[in-house]
This record gives structure tokens, sequence and C-alpha cells, in this order.
């Protein structure tokens, strides 16, 4: 597992950039679904045209609906489930609507009533929660179910009065064809987030260890540089270069180096909290990023990672005792990444010069 962006990730993975707009349009859509359940009710119960599971579910529906806004907002960590939830219920609302309506308002009226406006809304909702085998798998359950209710209404439907039957059938058509549109048309939109999610994996993270690239590393440096001075927190950098690294590579193989890189980004990884951030900024060299962690903290997480790497050994070459020089930085004022970083690299070139495998600290502002 490598840490991106400050989730614990299996390696190679990096969070949907969907995520936000799923959570903006949860935000959004529930309290308009329970709005709109509201509105539904008041004015079928007005027109005297409600029928009786409308009249206790579309309350149920509601209140579930404006809770389920509630606790998204408070408790996001329970998404999921309240995901799930309202999906089955919606799902059962729409297809036991269904029924009624075959059954008795689309002979009655020669169509739907405003409900089959949200079938579309189930399937949108399939597609942004599962990926998109699943919600096609998901999706086509529910038309064939939906299918299913027509084949045992269309009888009665059939038996209507020539007009009447036209126009139902003409209705149900649209309706069904719509349904099987707006479904692919959602599917390609699917496809479409999963092939940018994979683009966006490409751009910001290292193919071979998994944690974040430079580029990506740079980004979020600057980013929890700004929290920092923003909220007036602690922010350190601890830069790590592998020691003789050219050596490994020279006697056992590039692909034996490769395996080393691995291990030693999963080494640092496990050494971290979740708020920090790995990244690997070249070679055999790699960025730790940590937020909101007094000095001494700092160091001894630098010292931990160094006792770990030094311990490391790999099946392919057990006899590599790798080790790693440290050059540890602390946020100052006026300090930008450049600065930052410029004073890490300098406290790395000291350990290095100072005989290796050793943690030094950037040098105190008046000998600097
Ligand atoms: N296997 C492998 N090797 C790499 C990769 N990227 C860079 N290297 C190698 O890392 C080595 C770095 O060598 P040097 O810069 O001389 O550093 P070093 O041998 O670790 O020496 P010091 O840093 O001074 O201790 C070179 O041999 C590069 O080819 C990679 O992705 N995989």
């Amino acid at each position: 597992m490598i840490r991106f962006n400050n989730q614990r990730l299996p390696e190679g993975r990096v969070p949907d950039a969907f995520e936000s707009i799923r959570r903006l349009f949860r935000l959004v859509m529930l309290p308009t679904g329970a709005l709109a359940c509201a509105l539904a009710w008041s004015v079928e119960v007005l027109s005297g045209r409600i029928v009786p599971f409308d009249f206790y579910f579309l309350p149920i529906m509601g209140t579930l609906l404006a809770v389920s806004a509630f606790m998204l907002w408070r408790r996001p960590q329970l998404q999921l489930w309240v995901e799930y939830i309202l999906f089955i219920a919606l799902i059962a609302y729409l297809l036991i609507t269904l029924e009624y309506q075959l059954r008795g308002y689309v002979p009655k009226y020669g169509h739907f009533n405003a409900f089959a406006y949200w079938y579309f809304l189930a399937f949108l909702i399939a597609f942004i929660t599962w990926k998109p085998r699943q919600a096609v798998y998901i999706c086509a359950g529910i038309y064939t179910v939906m299918l299913a209710l027509l084949a045992l209404n269309l009888q009665p439907l059939l038996q209507l009065d020539h007009a009447k039957a036209i126009e139902s059938l003409n209705n149900i058509g649209q309706f069904y064809f719509a349904c099987l549109a707006y479904m692919i048309g959602t599917y390609m939109l699917a496809q479409l987030r999963s092939q940018f999610v994979t683009m966006q994996q490409r751009a910001l993270t290292d193919p071979l260890t998994g944690a974040a690239n430079r580029r990506h590393g740079e980004e979020i440096l600057a980013l929890e540089l700004d929290r920092a001075n923003r909220y007036g927190h602690a922010l350190s950098v601890i830069m790590l270069d592998l020691d003789h690294f050219k050596r490994v590579n020279d006697t056992h193989g590039h692909a034996v180096g490769d395996i080393m890189l691995c291990s030693v980004a999963r080494t640092v990884d496990e050494q971290l909290r979740t708020s920090d951030h790995l990244a690997r900024w070249g070679g055999e060299e790699f960025l730790v990023i940590a937020p909101e962690l007094d000095d001494a903290s700092v160091l001894a997480v630098a010292e931990r990672i160094r006792t770990h790497i030094s311990h490391l050994r790999i099946p392919e070459a057990s006899e590599i005792c790798p080790s790693a020089s440290f050059g540890v930085a602390f946020l100052r004022t006026g300090d930008t990444p450049d600065t930052l970083f410029a004073r890490a690299d300098q406290a790395l070139y000291r350990a290095k010069n100072g005989g290796r495998n050793q943690v030094v600290t950037e040098q105190p502002a008046s000998v600097a």
C-alpha cells in the first residue's frame, strides 16, 4: 500500500477525482429529492389522485432523503451506507410505483404520471455509485424487472379501446426506450470517467513505486505550505537518498534495483501517518512531506525510517544491506517550496558527506 493525497491506497491507485463532484451531487440531489417528494405528496393529496402506496411512502422517502442529506453533511464516513440504503429504497419505490401505474394509472389516463422522470435518476445514481460493469448489471437487472412488470400488465392494456390503447402503448414505449437510451448514455459517461481516472493515475503517480511522482509531490508541497502558513501549523520535509545505489544496479542488475526501490518506498510509507505524503523525487531519492509535526517528532520519524531501511532485505539479493541518508528541513517564516526544499537538500548533502546512513537537520537560521 502506498500513500497518496492523504489516503492509503492499493499500489498505483489514485483517488477518484470525481469524488468531490459526487459529494456535491448528493448534497444537491438529496434535499431536491426530499422537496420533490413533499411536492408530489401535496399535489396528489390535493388533486385526490393519490394512491395508498404514495400516501404512506412519499413522506417516508422524503424524510429518508432529508435525514440522509443531514447525515452526509455531518458524517461523511457513512456515505457508502447511506448511498446503498437510498438506492434500494428508490428502486423499490420506482418498481412498486411502476406496477401501480401500469395496472391503474396508465389504462385510466393514457400516460404515466410525473414519477417516470425519476427513473432516469436511478440509472444515473447507479453509474455514479458503482463501477461501470457493476452498474450495467444493476441497471440491466432493474430493466429486466421493468420489462417483466410490463409483460404482466400488457393484456389489460391491449383490451382498452383502440385510441386509449394506442396512446398508452406509445407512452409506455417512449418511456421504456428513453430508459434504455439513458442507461447507454450514462454507461458511456461512466466509461469516460474510468478512462479519466486511469489517465489521472498515470499523470500523478510514479509507475514503479506507486508513490506520488515529482510533479504531484511539488503540488502537494505547495498546498501543504499554503495550509501551514494560513493556520500557523508546523511543516517539515524529509529528503532521503539511497546510499551507493549505483552499486546495486551494477552488481545485481536494474531489475533488482527496481525491486529495492519499491521495497524502500513501501518501508517508508509504513512509517508515515495518514496525513503525511511520500513522493519519488528522482532516481533513488524520495521526499516525505510531514505536516503538523514538531521538530523532535520529525527527527524521530526520519530516524525510524533510516533504521527500517537499514534492516530491509530483499529475497532477490539478500546480501545487500541498504542504507539511506536523510536531510530534514522545518518551515520558516517566508519560506517557499523551493527554499524549504533547498535546505533539506543541503542537509542531505551534508549527510552524504558526513559518511551516509544518517539523519542531518538543516542548519539554524543564523548559520544558514
Ligand atoms: N534500478 C533503477 N535504478 C535507477 C532508477 N533511477 C535511477 N537509478 C540509478 O540510481 C543510481 C544513482 O547513482 P548515483 O547518483 O551515483 O548515487 P549512488 O550510487 O546512490 O551514490 P550516493 O547517492 O552518493 O550514495 C544510478 O545508477 C541510476 O541508474 C530506477 O528507476 N531503477
